[in-house]
């Protein structure tokens, strides 16, 4: 099933004056009422047609049409390109291709790494290119192109080109509803979708009704995965190009510890919640050859399109704790992760991956056997829906929601709050989150020095320092994004953005310094006091 996300106001007890938007359907005037305390109530799912004159025609319950949402791309007959296949198979670079040689386009893509990718490739193909996320508005003169994460897609626009990868994730709980809306929403001649097979008949499904005329092209992978019957056993058969994956941040550091000190190797490290240019910085410094870090410790948010040199992808587990428990691994994960091995055009002829331990080698042989479970319609759980989609999952909105409820705020800026990137399950960045919203409220205007000291960031000496920072980093992103929004009220953006690249160069610094624990030779330090010249 495909994702939708709806903003509601509950219905007052007269039942018509409250007014509802729905998100996707940016067609629709949102029309906050005063002394509206409902927001918090998200879950029961409205939609209304509003006039915004007051008088409004109401259908509460129809929610069966997305695609009309949509005017802009109903007016086209749109040519839809599926481009489906394994891992490392070209899909993505036959797409982009095509972006490529089109007057105009637009490239979305789930993670600003391959939108940052992505605004690289076409701005050294003299092609200008744009990069938008919800953090960082990087424009180019004259550009007729944008690198987009998929929640900044604009639906208003017309385009010749649009790509959305990794398109199987308009099923995903929480972040589909931002494909599902690209999907219905981009406004192209010619859409090319990247991605699993699974998402196929779905899309095949929501697109009868918009007129679209749609193809499937398959690809095959284009270097061998090889499963390995060995596993790793020890660390001292760590060699350059591994890739060993964990899925705790505390996991990572302490395999990148254990490698380290055989003295042979040096880790950089990719996972979630490093800020996303110190993500790229280490991922750009394994992928580069001359450079000393020639292992990368990483969590799933390798798991994506990204082209990482990576020859051998090693499993340190097959579980991972997803919020409510500690699973197994998918098989669409477990074959997303060990396709990250075998680069097309990387010096590697194919990839091999393999576990740790010997006992976790069964589930990875299957999954990799296994064809990924197609995305279909597996519950209906409100009959006003069309059978192929489902609700988004609004819990971490509703987070917000409730922290924010009965401030004085506009039914508007409750919500620009409740889709902030806030990760309120870290105590420093809801603070942060709750601080900005009161001060608002309060004054209109809300200056970063009120909650955060420039001048006062250090290069961390623990672990829990690290995670500080990490969190700091966080508020400031918080900052940053709701300055693009709210600029007058958040005028602080420069500092922030400043404050926010020395917060990634010092969690960089203290990763670097780890390395230094263990390595035995001192032309080893002034080589690695060279290439952090060279990175800074
Ligand atoms: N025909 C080609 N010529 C040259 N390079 C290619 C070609 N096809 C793919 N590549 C390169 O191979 C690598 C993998 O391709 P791509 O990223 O398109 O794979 P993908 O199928 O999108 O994989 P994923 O599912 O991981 O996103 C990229 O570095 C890409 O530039
Ligand atoms: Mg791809």
């Amino acid at each position: 099933m495909a994702s939708l996300l709806l903003r509601q106001q509950r219905v007052s007890a007269l039942g018509v004056s409250r007014i509802l938007q729905a998100v996707n359907g940016d067609s629709f005037r949102l029309q906050p009422e005063s002394n509206c305390r409902t927001f918090a109530s998200f879950g029961v799912i409205i939609r209304n047609y509003s006039s915004g004159k007051g008088t409004a025609k109401f259908d509460f319950t129809d929610l069966t049409r997305p695609h009309t949402w949509y005017p802009n791309a109903r007016k086209k007959q749109r040519k839809v390109f599926l481009h489906v296949g394994p891992t490392n198979s070209g899909k993505t670079y036959h797409a982009l291709k095509r972006l490529e040689s089109s007057s105009s386009g637009v490239y979305c893509g789930p993670l600003r790494l391959l939108a940052w990718e992505v605004a690289e490739r076409l701005n050294k193909a003299r092609v200008p290119c744009d990069l938008i996320t919800g953090q960082e508005k990087d424009e180019v003169d004259g550009a007729k192109h944008k690198a987009v994460t998929v929640e900044m897609a604009d639906v208003t626009s017309d385009y010749e080109c649009a790509v959305i990868d990794e398109i199987q994730m308009l099923g995903c709980k929480t972040r589909g509803f931002s494909f599902t809306r690209a999907l219905l929403g981009i406004a192209a001649d010619e859409l090319h979708l990247c991605g699993d097979a699974a998402a196929v008949p779905l899309i095949q499904e929501l697109l009868k009704v918009t007129g679209d005329d749609v193809q499937v092209r398959s690809y095959e992978r284009l270097l061998p995965l090889v499963p390995l019957e060995v596993p790793l056993g020890s660390f001292s058969n760590i060699r350059t190009g591994d890739c060993i994956v964990s899925f705790s941040r505390k996991g990572i550091y302490k395999l990148k510890k254990k490698i380290e000190t055989g003295g042979k190797h040096l880790c950089s490290v990719v996972y979630g919640s490093l800020p996303p240019e110190t993500r790229t910085r280490q991922a750009t410094m394994f992928n580069d050859a001359s450079s000393e870090f020639d292992v990368l410790v990483a969590s799933d948010a390798i798991g994506m399109g990204l082209n990482l040199n990576i020859s051998r992808i090693i499993f340190s587990t097959m579980k991972k704790f997803d919020g409510l428990e500690r699973r197994d691994l998918t098989v669409p994960e477990v074959k997303q992760i060990a396709g990250r091995a075998g680069r097309y055009g990387s010096k590697y002829p194919m990839g091999e991956v393999t576990c740790l331990d010997a006992e976790d080698l069964p589930l990875l042989h299957s999954s990799l056997k296994s064809a990924s479970p197609t995305l279909q319609e597996d519950f209906l759980e409100n009959a006003k829906l069309s059978e192929n989609y489902f609700f988004a999952n609004c819990e971490e909105m509703l987070k917000v929601a409730a922290v924010i409820d009965e401030l004085p705020l506009s039914l508007q800026d409750k919500y620009l709050f409740c889709i902030s990137p806030v990760d309120m399950n870290d105590e420093i960045s809801s603070q942060g989150l709750t601080q900005f919203a009161e001060n608002y409220a309060k004054k209109g205007l809300v200056r970063l020095k009120e909650i955060f000291s420039p001048g006062s960031l250090q290069v961390p000496k623990t672990h829990s320092a690290l995670k500080e920072l990490e969190s700091i980093h966080k508020v400031l992103e918080l900052y940053v994004w709701l300055s693009f929004r709210l600029d007058e009220s958040f005028p602080d953006h420069e500092l922030a953005s400043s404050q926010k690249a020395i917060c990634s160069m010092l969690i960089e610094e203290f990763l670097e310094r780890l390395g230094f624990q263990n390595p035995t030779s001192r032309k080893l330090n002034s080589l690695m006091a060279k290439k952090r010249r060279q990175y800074i």
